[in-house]
């Protein structure tokens, strides 16, 4: 029935969009200059009054090919690529659809957001993780032009004439990376510009933004990767990333320059190392609109998650106040999420009470952090062990993920390491211990190499009564007798798009935590108990954009409710603070962008 009820908001959608983005529109290009537009072009498809008045008669084979024609064509050399590279390495693979979307992309971004959005279960492997990690790495190799806006530690001072540079009168969206983190595989300097360009790609499929107003940008400070600074063809500064007042003199004058030419953007910040995660988005939140992914938009999706968890153990909600979670990693991703997990307690409980964090184990790299820890980091001591009555486990500073697992017997166990595999064969046997009927498994790191864990050894090992999210995608698990154990991608891509084109559509000035948590609770609440008895967690990806229409409607709401809305475009904020639920939906719907090729020439 939901299924029934998402595929045909779908169609809706798409009848609607093609009939009100069809209104005429004038390019001042001619001939080829329009033909090497990618925002214009339409290949063969021109049609002969197009081709006529803009001087493309004779630059184009004569017959005039439809969008469908069109679109046919390009998902069959796509076909006949997956048939004629069976058989070998799955990366090289991988390079090779990143590279046959990568060149349409660069020739036709119409025809390339339709067949992203159409097909966005089976290309945002490519776009987005795991492949664009492939990518990153790849950088230096896969370069042929520009996308985006590089601003470095040489720019300083220049920023504010420099981001006139950029085409584009309005920009909506900005994602913005220094490249310290990216993904789980460290310090990738500005060859981190990969994860801004996959994650606007996510945000024009999924929330329909503009893809003429969506920026990508680096903030190339230098770089701690020895082997990138010692590479000759290395496109980044070659030197020791700055640090301390001198770094964040960069990173502030970037964001007064990009707000003084955009004011009503909405900027993502997305895989900061962490230090640098958490205190620039003490420094800016409040000043601007902005979050931070990693932090932010993750905490939600794991919170969905385990909300969901609970409902799968056939709990009610509030009994999520008694779950035992053990994350392992410290860093922006794990503390966020335990941040956010405990105000979630916290308004279960009604009170502060319970607001030890005695419900949450915390690991990183040198195992359990407790009070103990010498040189305790700040963000992690809110959830270091060894404060409570309750300490009984007997557990020491440093202890093992093992020894705690054991201990614990966790209802969940949650992996923000970047660490591939540490979920090993005992861990995983010694979940089968928990005190949990559904011991939830999330191994949540990225790209699929860096998981804790593969879906396959977490039903082989923990039982096949598990809950299994990760972040990357991996196929269902095929359980025997027709049973199936099913795989949940925890992608924080599931909250970031709504977050932004909700915080963009009520003209927000800042993203607060109850427009998160607004969010957050979207998602949760978005899946039946049927899909959740099922193991089911989150939407398929194929319905991410009917989800973040929901969770951008969600964000506005909240806007408003918190006086923090001011209105977007033609619609002030007195007519936001009268839409009801639908109409907020409709609003949000109404403003989402749809590929179709738009008249370039007013008809006579
Ligand atoms: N699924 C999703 O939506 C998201 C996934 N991630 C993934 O989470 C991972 C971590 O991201 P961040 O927290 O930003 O990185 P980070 O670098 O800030 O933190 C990594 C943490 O892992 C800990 N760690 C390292 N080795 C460990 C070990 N052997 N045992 C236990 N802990 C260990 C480190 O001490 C540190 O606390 C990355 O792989 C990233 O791709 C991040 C954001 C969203
Ligand atoms: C998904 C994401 O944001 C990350 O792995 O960093
Ligand atoms: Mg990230």
């Amino acid at each position: 029935m939901w299924n029934l009820a998402r595929a045909a908001w779908s169609l809706r959608q798409v009848r609607r969009l093609s009939m009100s983005i069809s209104g005429p529109c004038i390019v001042h290009k001619r001939g080829t200059d329009i033909l090497h537009d990618p925002w214009f072009n339409k290949d063969t498809g021109f049609p002969l009054t197009e081709r006529d008045r803009l001087g493309l008669r004779g630059l184009l084979p004569p017959r005039v090919i439809s969008f469908e024609q069109q679109y046919e064509r390009f998902m069959n050399s796509y076909r006949s690529l997956e048939h004629n590279t069976k058989g070998e390495r799955e990366g090289v693979v991988s390079l090779a659809k990143w590279r046959i979307l990568n060149r349409l992309h660069d020739r036709n971004v119409t025809l390339y957001y339709r067949v992203l959005i159409d097909n966005i279960k089976d290309f945002a492997p490519i776009v987005y993780t795991p492949t664009v990690g492939l990518v990153c790495q790849n950088y230096g190799g896969l370069y042929r032009r520009p996308r985006g806006m590089y601003f470095s530690a040489k720019d300083k001072g220049e920023m504010m004439s420099m981001i006139y540079n950029w085409p584009s009168h309005q920009v909506d969206m900005i994602v913005m990376t220094d490249g310290s983190r990216i993904l789980g595989l460290g310090d990738l300097g500005v060859q981190g510009i990969g994860i801004p360009i996959g994650k606007l790609d996510i945000y024009v499929a999924a929330a329909g933004i503009n893809p003429q107003r969506v920026l990508p940008v680096m903030l190339d400070v230098g770089t701690n990767n020895q082997k990138l600074l010692e590479d000759n063809l290395y496109l980044g500064l070659r030197q020791r990333r700055l640090d301390g007042d001198e770094y964040l003199s960069i990173i502030d004058e970037f964001m007064e320059a990009a707000f003084s030419r955009w004011p009503k953007a909405v900027i993502q910040f997305e895989d900061f190392q962490m230090k640098w995660a958490f205190e620039t988005l003490q420094r800016y939140r409040h000043r601007f609109c902005m979050f931070n992914d990693d932090i932010q938009g993750t905490a939600g999706v794991a919170l969905a998650g385990l909300l969901g968890a609970v409902r799968a153990q056939g709990r009610s909600l509030k009994d999520f106040t008694k779950q035992k979670i053990v994350v392992v990693g410290a860093g922006s991703a794990g503390i966020g999420v335990l941040n956010m997990a405990k105000r979630a307690v916290s308004r279960m409980c009604g009170s502060d009470e319970n607001l030890e964090g005695n419900q949450f184990w915390l690991l990183d790299k040198d195992g359990l952090i407790t009070k103990d820890r010498k040189e305790l980091d700040p963000a992690a001591a809110p959830f270091a062990r060894g404060y409570g009555p309750e300490e009984v486990e007997g557990l020491n500073e440093g202890a093992s993920l093992l020894e705690v697992v054991k201990k614990v017997k966790p209802h969940v166990l949650l992996g923000l390491s970047g660490v591939g595999g540490i979920f090993n064969e005992e861990v995983l046997r010694a979940m089968q211990d928990s005190d949990s009927s559904r011991p939830a498994i999330f191994a949540m790191s990225n790209p699929t190499m860096n998981a804790e864990c593969t879906p396959k050894d977490a039903f082989k090992y923990a039982g096949e009564n598990i809950i299994f999210s990760s972040g990357s995608p991996f196929e269902n698990v095929d359980l025997g007798d027709g049973r199936v154990g099913y795989v949940n991608q925890a992608n924080n891509m599931y909250l970031f798009p709504g977050i932004g084109l909700g915080a963009l559509l009520s003209g927000a000035r800042h993203i607060s935590d109850g427009m998160l948590q607004a969010a957050a609770e979207c998602l949760a609440s978005y899946m039946t108990d049927e899909e959740i008895q099922k193991g089911i967690l989150f939407p398929s990806i194929s319905s991410i954009r009917h989800i973040t229409m929901q969770v951008g409607a969600a964000v506005v709401h909240a806007a408003v409710a918190e006086d923090l809305a001011e209105g977007h475009g033609d619609v002030d904020l007195k007519e936001l603070s009268n839409m009801s639920k639908d109409e907020t939906m409709e609003y949000v719907s109404r403003n989402m962008w749809y590929p179709i090729y738009s008249p370039l020439v007013h008809e006579k």
